[in-house]
C-alpha cells in the first residue's frame, strides 16, 4: 500500500489546489474607527452552472486517527467549496490536481484548527478527516441544478500517516 506522509499546510504549498484561509501573512488593515482588524479577501469562491449560487452550511465531522486508509477521492466541478474549523482541533487535507486523477500526484496536509482550505473547483480532495475530536466546520461551497460532488475510487488506497 503506497504511504503519504501530512506536510504542513501552507498558504503557498496549497497554492495549485486553492486557498489557505489564515490571518498569517493575509492582507489585513484596520476598520471600525481601528478597532477592529480585517484580514481581507482570503478566498476565491467559484460558482457556475444553472441557478449556482453560494451556500453556507455546518459540517459536524467524527474524529479520525492516523494512520488512516483513504481509498477514494472527490472533487465539485462547479464550484470551490471552504472549510473553516470552528473547534479549534486540526484535520487532515488530501488534495491532488484538476483534471484526470493521479496518484502520484496527491498530496496530504495538517491543517491546524486555525486555518481553513478552499478547495477550487475541480480539485480532487478527500472529504473532511477531522482528528482530535468531532469537530464543526463552517462551509461555504454552491447549489446549483447540476450534480456537483463526483467521486472516484483510487486503484491502490493509500495509508495516511504523520
Ligand atoms: N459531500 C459533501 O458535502 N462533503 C464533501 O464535499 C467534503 O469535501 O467533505
Ligand atoms: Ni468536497
Amino acid at each position: 500500500m503506497m504511504k503519504l506522509a501530512l506536510q504542513p499546510l501552507t498558504r503557498e504549498a496549497f497554492k495549485p489546489f486553492g486557498d489557505v484561509v489564515e490571518t498569517e501573512g493575509a492582507t489585513h488593515f484596520p476598520i471600525n474607527n481601528g478597532t477592529t482588524t480585517r484580514f481581507h479577501d482570503l478566498a476565491a469562491l467559484q460558482f457556475s452552472g444553472s441557478n449556482a449560487k453560494p451556500i453556507v452550511s455546518i459540517f459536524r465531522g467524527q474524529a479520525f486517527t492516523l494512520p488512516l486508509e483513504i481509498t477514494m477521492m472527490e472533487h465539485h466541478p462547479y464550484g470551490s467549496q471552504l472549510f473553516m474549523p470552528l473547534s479549534g482541533h486540526p484535520y487532515v487535507v488530501v488534495v491532488a490536481p484538476k483534471g484526470e486523477l493521479q496518484p502520484q500526484q496527491i498530496q496530504a496536509f495538517l491543517a491546524t484548527g486555525q486555518q481553513g482550505v478552499n478547495y477550487h473547483s475541480g480539485v480532487w480532495h478527500h472529504p473532511l478527516i477531522s482528528l482530535e475530536a468531532s469537530s464543526d466546520f463552517l462551509i461555504v461551497d454552491r447549489a446549483g441544478e447540476e450534480a456537483n460532488c463526483i467521486e472516484q475510487d483510487l486503484n491502490q488506497s493509500i495509508l495516511l500517516e504523520f
